[in-house]
């Protein structure tokens, strides 16, 4: 198992679960690109895997099959892996009855605590595209419940644990992903206000820096965020972006790095690809009837966005040079 150096920029997060419970398919769907539905297929892993991404921070996303016991030495130094990560994801499946899994969770908190406090403990209720929309809110509110009173037995009242409702079906996979990866980013406040200030000098409404091969967006401005923006940016992706040469660096001068295109709503979409797989994704959202859409001095405005996604990413080139991990 590797051993993490924080010179080498590179964060793990670990993934946990009873069996079955969906970690492979998170894995396989959102860095891989498969199909939801393909996972159905899918053989129980039986050995510990690592994924590893290179983003503005490399990131190894660890997955220890529900099937071995948590602390199984002879197939990992558990104290070694609970001290090196950065975040630990738990992924509860919210179709099955989960008494068993909180139970889990709840010992594997009370271990991983102890030796790594920093820890971001972050629990996946997941697969909600099983349950009614207010069934959805009862189970978490029943799991953040039990959750919490688990910890208040093992004297780990004052544990942060975020909860997010998951399904690989939908994009909130890749949400509650993208806002646990951000944890990870120490400059997260210095690239959210530059990200605003691209914004406001831009005209954008939205700005998305996304990590172009899983989907994942490691930072955005400081304007919440809308599923229905996210799913419209992270489809502008598949279609500007050729993702199977991205990397080849042969073929890289070649490249386009930036694509404009305007919907048939009015809205513009910009694409402007940065360092390390990452890419600027934004959008003006004019109304149909707005004048904007129409105006010829939209060219215009372009070249004023370049100009400033230009000097965004010279920022961003001096950050990677200086990043540390968290
Ligand atoms: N409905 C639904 N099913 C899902 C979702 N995610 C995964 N599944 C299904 O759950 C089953 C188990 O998924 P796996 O990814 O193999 O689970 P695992 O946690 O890796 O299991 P082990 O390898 O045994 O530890 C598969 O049939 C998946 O298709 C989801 O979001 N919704």
């Amino acid at each position: 198992m590797e051993a993490i150096d924080s010179k080498d920029k590179k964060a793990t997060i670990l993934l946990m679960g009873l069996r079955r419970s969906g970690k492979s398919s998170i894995c396989k769907v959102v860095f891989h690109n498969m199909q939801p539905l393909d996972t159905l297929y899918l053989e129980s892993t039986s050995k510990p895997t690592t994924e590893t991404f290179t983003s503005l921070i490399d990131l190894a996303v660890m997955e220890l099959p529900g099937q071995l016991s948590l602390f199984e030495p002879s197939l990992y130094d558990s104290e070694k892996i609970f001290a090196s990560i950065g975040a630990l994801i738990y992924v509860i499946d919210s179709q099955d009855e989960y008494l068993s899994a909180l139970q889990n969770l709840a010992v594997i908190i009370n271990y991983a605590y102890k030796i790594n406090p920093k820890l971001h403990i972050e629990v996946l209720i997941h697969k909600i595209d099983g349950l009614s929309e207010d069934f959805r809110l009862d189970t978490q509110r029943d799991i953040m419940q039990r959750v919490g009173d688990d910890l208040l037995d093992y004297g780990l009242e004052g544990v942060q644990v975020s909860f997010y409702l998951t399904s690989i079906f939908d994009h909130s996979v890749y949400e509650a992903f993208s806002r646990i990866v951000q944890k990870l980013v120490v400059e997260l406040p210095q690239l959210e206000n530059l990200l605003d200030l691209v914004m406001q000098y831009s005209g954008f409404d939205k700005v998305f820096l996304f990590d172009v091969n899983s989907k994942i967006y490691v930072a955005t401005d400081s304007s919440p965020v809308d599923i229905q923006t996210y799913e419209v940016c992270a489809e502008f992706i598949d279609v500007t972006i050729d993702l199977d040469g991205l990397y080849e660096q042969s073929e890289e001068a070649s490249r386009p790095t930036k694509c404009v295109s305007r919907l048939q709503s009015g809205s513009v979409l910009y694409l402007h690809r940065m360092i390390r797989g990452l890419a600027l994704v934004a959008i003006s959202s004019f109304g149909k009837d707005d004048p904007r859409a129409e105006n010829p001095n939209v060219k215009n405005a372009i070249s004023i966005i370049d100009h400033n996604v230009n000097v965004f990413k010279k920022s961003l080139e001096t950050m990677w040079e200086g990043s540390r991990i968290r």
